[in-house]
């Protein structure tokens, strides 16, 4: 299957070169602004392929992404030491303006997988741009904040992060909720699971691994200017899950009809994942104090969308 990537900076390369060691794609056509870069980042991944899968991995033009299945976008600006992803809005809502059209003259029947920040209205921005339905156009959402998660926990309670099951919902960004109420660890909840490893999770436990969680890309950022390995891994593992129609529950953004009240507004909840997009909403169990953080959120986003005229 061909896979399209558009955007050849540190995520869209990531993606690309997860992609390629998973075996996910059979071709990977790039596409940039920059097609020097692009070509560059293409020439350097397939140079994994020896060592990984058979994958033809090529820049391209917008008419190479004809007869794509699915087109990660990953263009655009990232943010800078200190700032939120909300303040890259109206930059990259112009570059989809400019991109969404060719994108479709060229592969009508893709998925779009969006992974350009902010994600939730980059998501909602893409699903008016291109008038498809909501459950073809997939943001990234909190795939990797959901990782981040189930990697702290894990660590806290020494097991594998396979078998954690807690997700985060929401927006992806300041706002998002930590699932902590149906978090599981193995067949029991996580609260029982840690306090039988003599580790429970006191508040002080709870509020080091939120924000472990929640500022994680403000602390990576700081380090090293940008994140791109997790975020490329969960792209490829999406995309693997579109094109096996895998039926894999992951917490990604679409836009939402009702949301706490909040008509229209695009954010994260687990859903089930397959070769049409999103099959299914799994509207996860919650708390009080959950239910008001999540309509919080919805209401952040919807204010920003609204404020973008989407
Ligand atoms: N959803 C998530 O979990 C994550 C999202 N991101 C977001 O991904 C986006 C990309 O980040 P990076 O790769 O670090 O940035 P980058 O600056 O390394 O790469 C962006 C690329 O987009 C290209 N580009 C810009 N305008 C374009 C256009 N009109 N047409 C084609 N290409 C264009 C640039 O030439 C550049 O190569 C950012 O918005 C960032 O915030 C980053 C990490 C995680
Ligand atoms: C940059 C970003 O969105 C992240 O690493 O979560």
């Amino acid at each position: 299957m061909k896979v399209g990537v558009i955007g050849a900076g540190l995520v869209g390369s990531a993606a690309a070169y997860a992609l390629t060691l998973n075996g996910v794609a059979n071709e990977i056509v790039i596409v940039d602004l920059n097609p020097d870069l692009a070509r560059a980042q293409a020439e350097d991944i397939s140079h994994a392929v020896p060592f990984a899968h058979a994958t033809v991995v090529r820049e391209g033009g917008y008419a190479d992404l004809d007869g794509a299945a699915v087109i990660i976008i990953c263009a655009g600006v990232n943010q800078k030491p200190g700032e939120t992803r909300l303040q890259l809005l109206d930059r990259n809502a112009a570059v989809f303006r400019s991109i969404i059209p060719p994108i479709l003259a060229a592969a009508p029947d893709a998925l779009l997988v969006i992974a350009t920040n902010p994600v939730d209205i980059m998501t909602q921005a893409a699903t008016r741009i291109s008038g498809l339905p909501p459950s073809r156009v997939i943001g990234s959402g909190t795939i990797l904040d959901t990782a981040r998660f189930q990697a702290l926990l894990a660590e806290h309670m020494a097991i594998a992060p396979q078998s954690v099951h807690a997700y985060v919902i929401g927006e992806h960004g300041d706002s998002e909720v930590l699932v902590w109420s149906s978090a599981v660890a193995g067949t029991i909840s996580a609260t029982a699971f840690a306090a039988l490893s003599r580790v429970p999770l006191t508040q002080a436990v709870k509020a080091g691994i939120d924000d472990g969680v929640r500022n994680a890309a403000y602390t990576i950022i700081a380090g090293k200017g940008a994140t791109n390995y997790g975020i490329g891994a969960g792209l490829s593992r999406l995309v693997r899950a579109i094109l096996r129609d895998e039926r894999s529950v992951m917490t990604v953004a679409i836009i939402n009809e009702e949301v706490g009240g909040i008509r229209e507004v695009a954010l994260s909840l687990p859903r089930v994942i397959g070769r049409e997009g999103v099959l299914l909403n799994v509207d996860p169990a919650l708390d009080l104090e959950e239910v008001e953080a999540l309509r919080r959120s919805a209401t952040i986003l919807k204010e920003a969308a609204d404020a973008l005229g989407i």
